[in-house]
């Protein structure tokens, strides 16, 4: 019982004890979102009022479907099989018509949930069509409201600071591109304006320096800033995702392992954040010293995947003044927690950093890929941060919507402590496993993350009777393998 008990203790306060907002929060706040859409999504039906079970899951026409699905292709990951047109709010309607409250609606990347009216309507605009049946290579022949697209979807809600932005299809190719940004800058920096030499030009097409220069970009233990090869140098969360891969020799950190209740560790907090920076200048150094020289950082304001860690402003205001001195660039990943996610737009403006970060990239619950990034980034040649498509006006116009509703709803006025980006820890996986599929069981779908975390990222419209249906079932369960503890 007690150990049991114990866990759910450390479990609230976990969610209680972000280090971003201790000063702006009360012990009994829950982090809650209480805004829903003003109509009811795809036809004239209301969101349902709460679960509803009808088989185990995933259930047999699942079942079905997994193994047609296995003749095509690896079927590891799928947790079920969904029917999107009946999902509606903060619900999933699974294939056996199973209702679920998603509390992790598609990996963290529905702003508003399922069939939110605002977006079926853009997405049935006639204004619209043009954009979603000619997809354009953007780079190239973008279309006459471009730029006012650009500036409405995300130039609008960029953090503050920041003027630039460049659209890409998914989160990984905004890391890509990123880090790529960061590389160009590095190097124009220290070719003082100089144009490129024949040299850099010739040995570039062969992977040679100096025009395909040995730099590298430092990380941190447990991140996860994607899956394309450049990206995967920086994934450090599980070795499913990374063997068999080549990947290059870059310099790895530790980040911060914070101890909860914050404010009984807050010396303990202190020296771990302090080491952590510590451990990142001892490694430019390294790296320096090994010719492979530090081009850039890239850290999550929390990291996700990883398993919601997260250090304090003063960590990463410590980021921002060691790459500031050294010259070389800070990429903050907000794939997972950019959109509102932690009841600011960008949760790296709870930093308050005296300076932005140089790129900030984003996906997932923004529709659309891409980053943000200084002036200065800029690169100053076409062709250099491109591909075909360079995203999708598509996204774009539906993020317009999902930014008007954010807007008009007030949903970030809305927010309590860390907003819907919150997880739980348990001791071991087997127990977090456990209690997920317990929840699944009673109509809660939740996701994993860490070695032994579970992770909520429910829709910005989740309200306070979502997080009652939620407590309601984690209690009962909680209290169930208290017994058998
Ligand atoms: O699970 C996550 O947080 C990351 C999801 C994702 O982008 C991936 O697994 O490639
Ligand atoms: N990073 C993949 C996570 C997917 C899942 O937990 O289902």
């Amino acid at each position: 019982m007690a150990a049991a008990t114990t866990r759910r203790l450390c479990a609230t306060s976990r969610i209680l004890n972000s280090p971003f907002w201790t000063s702006r929060r009360t012990p009994d706040e829950r982090c809650l979102w209480t805004s829903v859409p003003k109509q009811s999504p795809i036809g004239s039906e209301p969101e349902p009022e709460s679960p509803r079970m009808k088989t185990e899951v995933p259930g047999p026409t699942s079942q079905h479907l997994l193994k047609e699905l296995d003749k095509i292709q690896n079927v590891g990951s799928v947790h079920f099989f969904c029917d999107y047109e009946k999902s509606k709010g903060n619900y999933v309607v699974d294939v056996d018509g199973n209702v679920m409250l998603d509390l992790f609606t598609q990996i963290s990347s529905l702003p508003l949930g399922y069939n939110h009216p605002a977006m079926i309507a853009a997405a049935t605009d006639p204004a619209n069509l043009a954009t979603f049946v000619n997809r354009p290579a953007l780079g190239v022949y973008p279309p006459a409201d471009w730029v006012a697209r650009l500036q409405g979807a995300l130039i609008d809600i960029a953090p503050p600071g920041f003027r630039h932005v460049q659209t890409m299809a998914c989160g990984a190719c905004s890391v890509e591109h990123g880090m790529k940004a960061m590389f160009i800058k590095y190097m124009s920096d220290r070719r003082g304006g100089a144009p490129f030499t024949k040299e850099e030009m010739d040995t570039s097409l062969r992977n040679q320096q100096p025009g395909a220069p040995n730099l590298s970009v430092l990380s941190f233990d447990n991140a996860f800033h994607g899956r394309t090869m450049g990206c995967l140098g920086l994934t450090h969360t599980k070795w499913i995702h990374k063997i068999d891969f080549p990947a290059p020799d870059w310099p790895i950190a530790r980040f911060p392992v914070l101890q909860y209740p914050l404010e009984d560790f807050v010396e303990e907090n202190i020296a771990e954040e302090k080491m952590c920076l510590e451990m990142v200048e001892d490694l430019i150094e390294k790296w320096g010293r090994k010719g492979m020289p530090v081009a850039g950082v890239a850290v999550e304001p929390i990291q996700g995947e990883g398993g919601d860690n997260m250090a304090s402003q003063d960590f990463f205001q410590g980021l921002r003044d060691i790459t500031n001195q050294r010259g070389i660039g800070l990429l903050m990943d907000e794939v997972q927690t950019g959109c509102g996610a932690t009841g600011t737009f960008w949760a790296h403006e709870q930093f308050n950093l005296t300076d932005t970060p140089d790129v900030v990239t984003f996906s997932k619950k923004m529709l659309t890929g891409g980053f943000f990034h200084k002036d200065s980034f800029k690169p100053k040649e076409g062709y250099r941060i491109f591909n075909t498509w360079v995203g999708d006006p598509a996204k774009v116009s539906l993020l317009e919507a999902v930014v008007k509703v954010i807007q008009t709803d007030g949903l970030l006025d809305q927010a309590r402590g860390l907003g819907t980006h919150c997880a739980i820890d348990f001791n071991e996986a087997a127990i977090r496993d456990k209690v997920m599929a317990r929840l699944r069981e009673k109509g809660v779908h939740t996701g994993g993350s860490g070695v032994s975390t579970l992770r909520f990222r429910p829709a910005l419209i989740l309200q306070t009777k979502h997080v009652d249906i939620f407590l309601d079932r984690v209690d009962s369960i909680l209290s169930k393998l208290d017994k058998t503890a």
